[in-house]
């Protein structure tokens, strides 16, 4: 049985679809990271698997409940961390982590857990008087007090300092270690790339790509690229004519050669047999910055642009 099956999930708001026929499933124990630009539909996909929003069509099943039908099943199972908590302001720290886990038949000890998330200090504290970063993290301690056996992590560590998102993301792995499924959603690249074990790719409410980081990459089919500067005269035929290589562009004196195979080995032996001397030589292997460029035709944080599509 796969923890999360989401088959041709369809959402509307009105006249805008916010997810078109989304199907994914997430094997047990996996970390399932959903990676998108603002407004690509990542929060109402997740919310939907939360059983928080109703699918226009489509079905959800976690650990084979349906999220509605089986509620009081689901919310035994499932952990929830949204972009959003609404929380009781005047509740403490601890108040609010005693509180979630009366509603668990089993769960984790509150002051252990208050730990883990580095909030000790923070403990009698209200929730109004925390910030923006402390906050967060309590968010992620109410997702975890029922030792879910699946966790959904909406933008986890938006608003952390790179310390505190080390943290949570070394908690995320203690999770991994626990068999627990985690379905992620970011959109910051190096938090999924760190994470995840596989990947979807979502733009304008499609699943346009799915596979683990290192498959995305390659099947981006990007190749590697050769960069070095030369100080003269430089004739580029004498890369061109290598089978690895696939383009060759000269400015100024910065050479980059695109192709694949051993580029790096025989771009190096051309150059030598051409009496062409090289230096700052580096190859620069695609990572998922450029799958995700190529993929979708923007840059992840190339929000300006998204805004303007809506
Ligand atoms: N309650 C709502 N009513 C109308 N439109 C909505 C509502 N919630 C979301 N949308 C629209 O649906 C689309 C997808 O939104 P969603 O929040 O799922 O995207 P997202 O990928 O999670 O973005 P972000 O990273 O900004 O949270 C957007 O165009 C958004 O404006």
């Amino acid at each position: 049985m796969q923890a999360i099956e989401v088959n041709e999930l369809h959402k509307r708001y009105g006249s805008t679809v916010a997810v078109h026929d989304v199907s994914l499933s997430v094997r047990q124990g996996e970390i399932f990271g959903i990676l998108g630009r603002n407004g690509a539909g990542k929060s109402t996909t997740v919310e939907c698997v939360a059983g928080l929003l109703r699918p226009t069509s489509g079905t959800v099943r976690v650990l084979g409940l349906d999220p509605h039908r089986d509620r009081d099943r689901v919310r035994q199972v499932l952990g929830v961390q949204l972009q959003s908590s609404d929380l009781h302001n005047a509740l403490t720290v601890r108040e609010l982590v005693r509180l979630y886990r009366s509603f668990y038949g089993d769960g984790a000890d509150p002051d252990e857990l208050i730990d883990r998330v580095g909030l000790t200090s923070r403990r009698d504290h209200r929730f109004e008087n925390l910030s923006g970063g402390q906050q967060q993290r309590l968010s992620v301690a109410l997702a975890l007090v029922g030792n879910p056996r699946v966790a959904l992590l909406d933008e986890l560590t938006t608003g952390l300092d790179p310390q505190a998102r080390r943290d949570i993301w070394a908690l995320v792995e203690d999770l991994r270690s626990d068999g627990v499924t985690v379905l992620l959603v970011s959109h910051l690249m190096e938090e999924i790339e760190r994470l995840c074990d596989r990947i979807a790719i979502i733009d304008a409410g499609r699943i346009i790509a799915l596979d683990t980081p290192a498959g995305l990459v390659s099947g981006a089919g990007l190749g590697q690229r050769v960069r070095f500067q030369v100080n003269g005269p430089f004739d580029q035929a004498v890369l061109d004519r290598l089978p690895e290589v696939t383009s060759v562009r000269v400015e100024g004196g910065q050479v980059t050669v695109r192709g694949d195979g051993d580029l790096l080995q025989s771009v190096s032996r051309a150059l030598v047999h051409g009496n062409i001397i090289a230096t700052e030589t580096r190859l620069e292997r695609p990572n998922l910055d450029d799958a995700f460029l190529a993929l979708t035709g923007r840059a992840l944080n190339d929000d300006a642009t998204t805004e303007d599509s809506r």
